[in-house]
């Protein structure tokens, strides 16, 4: 599901010559590349390379408000950045679709990106290299509340703990909720997103590499949360609301506070807008 919370990528060409360039603020500053190594520049080198043309000297700067490894997607949305910037560059040689295989390709697997690409909620399945993706719609007035710790969890980590096998019992468990979910998002049931949102195939595992989950998920529904679970592989936590949220905020930050858990919380909303271009200027 896409958030209303944004990278803003700059891209500006350079003279003939030039060294490409790659500038980072806000999140990942000081941290993730600063040169051509930078993933969201190997997604516009990646889609130059599809479009079987050579690469201008760009000068990249990324305003960055996604955090990094806490299950936000911020992989995901330096990919889609990147694509849309390079296919405007080119004068959109690529449908969202082709933007999304590409998305695919690069990040290993189509989940974070496709909405990151088509924005909204979006079902995402991947099967002999083909992606089978579908919007679902949201309720009206439904607010995302996060609760993003300082602690991150890398990708790998937390799946390093899930079991290698799982039970029939909890494959049902889970498959008939993944098919409630979808029914309380597109048929306009968030009173079934409590149940819907319950899980036994990854949080109980991460749990144990997170233990304050637990507490800060009950804070959340003790506050009036329609549901509440990990944000992809954590390190955030996600409460839906139609109400109370900044009450479900303050709760959720107060637990992992008692809890010893440093972090922040953000309100916000689910959006239909995926990676797309802000504004195009030209100096000819
Ligand atoms: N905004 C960004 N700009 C450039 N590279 C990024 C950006 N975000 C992530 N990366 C690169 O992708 C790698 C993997 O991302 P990472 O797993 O840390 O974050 P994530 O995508 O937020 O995680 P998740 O997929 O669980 O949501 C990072 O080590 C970094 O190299
Ligand atoms: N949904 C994936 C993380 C995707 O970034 C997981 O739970 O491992």
């Amino acid at each position: 599901m896409a958030l209303d919370i944004w990278n803003r990528l700059t891209v500006s060409t350079l003279p003939a010559g030039s060294t490409p360039t790659v500038q980072v603020n806000g999140e990942g500053e000081g941290e993730l590349a600063g040169d051509t190594d930078n993933l969201t520049y190997r997604a516009m080198a990646f889609l130059y390379d599809e479009a079987d043309t050579p690469i201008p000297p760009l000068e990249l700067v990324c305003q960055n408000g996604i955090p990094l490894s806490r299950g936000m997607g911020s992989s995901a949305a330096a990919i889609a950045g990147g694509l849309v910037a390079a296919n405007a560059l080119l004068d959109e040689p690529f449908s969202a679709n082709d933007l999304l295989e590409m998305a695919a390709t690069i990040e290993g697997h189509p989940d974070n990106v496709a909405a990151a690409v088509h924005g909204g909620l979006r079902l995402v399945v991947m099967e002999d290299n083909q992606i089978y993706t579908a919007p679902i719609r949201i309720p009206a007035e439904l607010q995302a509340v996060l609760f993003i710790p300082e602690n991150r969890i890398a990708t790998v980590d937390a799946r390093r703990v899930l079991p290698a096998e799982i039970s029939v019992a909890d494959a049902v468990y889970n498959m008939s909720r993944a098919a409630l979910l979808v029914a309380a998002m597109e048929g306009n049931r968030p009173e079934y997103l409590k149940i819907a949102t319950q899980d036994r195939l990854h949080q109980p595992y991460r749990e144990t590499i997170f233990p304050p989950m637990k507490v800060i998920f009950a804070a959340a529904r003790d506050a009036g949360a329609l549901g509440v679970f990990l944000s992809g592989s954590g390190s955030a936590i996600m409460a839906l609301t139609q109400e109370r949220a900044m009450t479900v905020a303050y709760e959720m930050f107060d637990a992992a506070r008692l809890c010893g858990v440093e972090g922040r919380v953000e309100v916000t909303t689910p959006t239909e807008l995926g990676a797309h271009v802000v504004s195009v200027s030209s100096n000819d």
